[in-house]
């Protein structure tokens, strides 16, 4: 009887492929945009000042309208745990992004998955922070700058040199025009943009949508190139 194991066939590396949030979101046309331009997560933002803030019945409606495998993200700046819940009632399979000075232990309290933006600046130590809160799913490195985010403003990349302990999603002031190089230079396992899909504040275009989903994927194939010459390299 031969009882020699076969080797397993080698595999092929799998293809790179960075994930893509599109955020802030506030009508039917905009969830059908960022759908057919291919993200993977969708924001809304439930803070008022915003101007992309939704009511808790337009998340209700607006999460809705996602199909399967597109993740509602809900982004939250100091809500209380009323508010909490009551996006939750209205989007029971939200993430949860906390973007204002909520504590590791608000975070944690909703028992949902979330996501710890982290406004970036020198002196940030991420693996402290990731140590301090090491159930976020992801820090979301977005730009320090005057209130919570979304100011389109890009922050020094070079500020996450070393690992963060956690998976980095990049934000901050990305636009089809620089993302490629936000994922050539950090390798992050997501990005996230706003600003950067507007044609004027608030107001979402789906040809940016598109141009900043094609940047993406053209980023990805160009890293998947060079992965696959060295694997092949003799
Ligand atoms: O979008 C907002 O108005 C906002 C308000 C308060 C906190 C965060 C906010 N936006 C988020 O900030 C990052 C970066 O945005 P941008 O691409 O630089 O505009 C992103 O997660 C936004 O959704």
């Amino acid at each position: 009887m031969n009882t020699s194991v076969s080797a397993a066939p080698a595999r092929t590396p799998t293809p790179h492929r960075t994930r893509i949030k599109l955020c802030g979101l506030s009508t039917p046309a905009d969830v059908e945009a960022a759908v057919s331009a291919g993200a993977d997560a969708v924001g809304f933002v439930l803070y008022p000042p915003s101007p992309r803030a939704v009511s808790v019945d337009a998340l209700r409606d607006l999460s809705r309208r996602l199909p399967p495998f597109v993740t509602p993200v809900v982004l939250l700046v100091n809500a209380t745990p009323g508010e909490i819940a009551a996006a939750l009632d209205a989007c029971p399979t939200a993430v949860l992004q906390f973007h204002g000075d909520e504590t590791p232990q608000q975070c944690t309290a909703p028992g949902r998955p979330f996501l710890r933006a982290v406004r970036m600046k020198p002196g940030v130590n991420l693996l402290d922070l990731a140590h301090s809160i090491p159930t976020a799913q992801a820090l979301l490195l977005d730009a320090h700058v005057e209130g919570y985010g979304g100011g389109g403003k890009v922050f020094d990349w070079s500020l996450i040199a070393q690992d963060a302990g956690l998976p980095v999603v990049l934000s901050g002031g990305l636009h089809s025009g620089n993302v490629a190089d936000g994922i050539r230079c950090v390798r992050p396992w997501a990005v996230d943009v706003s600003s950067g899909i507007e044609i004027s504040r608030g107001v979402k275009s789906p040809d940016l949508m598109h141009a900043f989903c094609e940047a993406v994927r053209q980023a990805d194939a160009r890293i998947n190139v060079r992965i696959s010459a060295h694997t092949n390299a003799p």
